[in-house]
């Protein structure tokens, strides 16, 4: 694993415990999704209801587990957390659905990996409170219903487009969370600094931001990095100089990408001239699953304008080869990314 990627490292979910927020008015931007949220708790603990089911979807790191806790928080409710591939029999989902206490918050992350005869049971219980459990096989197969304490699902998701259409049309609130800009990650950093006890200045919140590829759990990764580099090499604090010379000894680069996104597009432009290459093809000539290269490193590449995703495959655009510092070939010129990012191609 990358020592940059957007997952969270060993030893390192403390300090991303410590920073994460813990209510609503500490999240930071994403406004319009944290107003809508706003209203939705208010009217729902108004009427003394559990609020609708609530979908949040975007790349990894942009705050979908935050949210899902800070939910509960800003309800008074217990919160339960699984994940889809955790849930691999629909029993396993029945156990967890009929343990929740009135009001729980049941938060399922890759909502879109789970198993279908447990999405199937967590219909009836996302709709009516309730489940059939299946006991024995064949003929003499009985379903028990179970009710079902009045719940929240706070389902996340890196890909809503892979959700079937009756999971997704029992949310009665779907938030799509967008990269962050970096005015925003400026100010998350400074928070984080506080909290951590870190020294910051503007010019040093504004280079790790930069490099932050909009996402909050790198902006803080990368600030814990800087951190280490300037209490070892400096007085401690986070300044330009201190996150450009962190920076370039963790490998990331002035926009932000780390060795794998570069690798992506090195491949791209060496091994295959550009594109346009299938993601299987181009995962296996960085040795990555295609999974983190379509989840983790694409989102960003397309938003940075470096990389494109035609039906025929993937597609380095003139900017990657610049980026790259080659130069790009005549009439190369990609299209922009044609379509979202829920959509799977070859
Ligand atoms: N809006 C925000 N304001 C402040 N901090 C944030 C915000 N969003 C995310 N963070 C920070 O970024 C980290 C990553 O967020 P989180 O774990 O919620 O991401 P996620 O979208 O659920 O990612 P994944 O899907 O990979 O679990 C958190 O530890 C939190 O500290």
């Amino acid at each position: 694993m990358n020592e940059v990627s957007a997952y969270v490292a060993d030893g390192e979910q403390d300090a991303e415990a410590t920073v994460r927020p813990k209510r609503l008015a500490e999240f930071i931007a994403q406004h319009r999704v944290r107003d809508q949220l706003d209203l939705l708790l208010r009217g729902a603990m108004g009427r003394g209801t559990p609020p609708d089911h609530i979908l949040l979807s975007g790349p990894p790191g942009l705050g979908k587990t935050t949210l899902a806790n800070i939910v509960a928080a800003e309800l008074g409710s217990g919160i339960r957390v699984t994940s889809g591939p955790a849930i691999e029999r629909s029993g396993d989902l029945a156990a967890i659905l009929t343990s929740l206490a009135t009001g729980d918050v049941l938060f399922i992350d890759e909502i879109h990996r789970i198993a279908k005869p447990a999405e199937e049971l967590l219909y009836s219980a996302m709709e009516d409170f309730r489940v059939d459990v299946v006991v024995g096989k064949g003929p003499g197969a009985t379903a028990i219903p179970l009710d079902v304490e009045p719940f929240t699902l706070v389902g996340a998701t890196t890909r809503s487009g892979l959700l079937t259409g009756p999971m997704r049309d029992r949310f009665g609130f779907v938030a799509h969370l967008d990269f962050y800009a970096a005015a925003d990650l400026e100010a998350l950093l400074h928070r984080s600094a506080r909290i951590l006890g870190v020294p910051i200045t503007e010019e040093g919140a504004v280079e790790i931001a930069g490099r932050s590829r909009g996402t909050p759990r790198i902006a803080n990764r990368l600030l814990r990095r800087v951190r280490d580099y300037a209490e070892v090499r400096g007085d401690g604090t986070v300044t330009l100089a201190t996150a450009r010379e962190a920076l370039t000894v963790y490998d990331v680069d002035a926009l932000g990408l780390d060795r794998l996104d570069r690798a992506v597009l090195r491949a791209l432009v060496d091994s295959f001239k550009g594109g346009p290459v299938g993601l299987s093809t181009l995962a296996v000539a960085v040795g990555e699953q295609p999974d983190t290269v379509e989840e983790v490193c694409e989102p960003f590449l397309v938003r940075a304008g470096l990389l494109a995703r035609t039906p025929r495959g993937r597609v380095a655009t003139d900017a990657a080869w610049t980026h790259l510092g080659r130069t790009p070939p005549a009439g190369s010129n990609a299209p922009a990314d044609l379509f979202g990012s829920d959509q799977r191609f070859p």
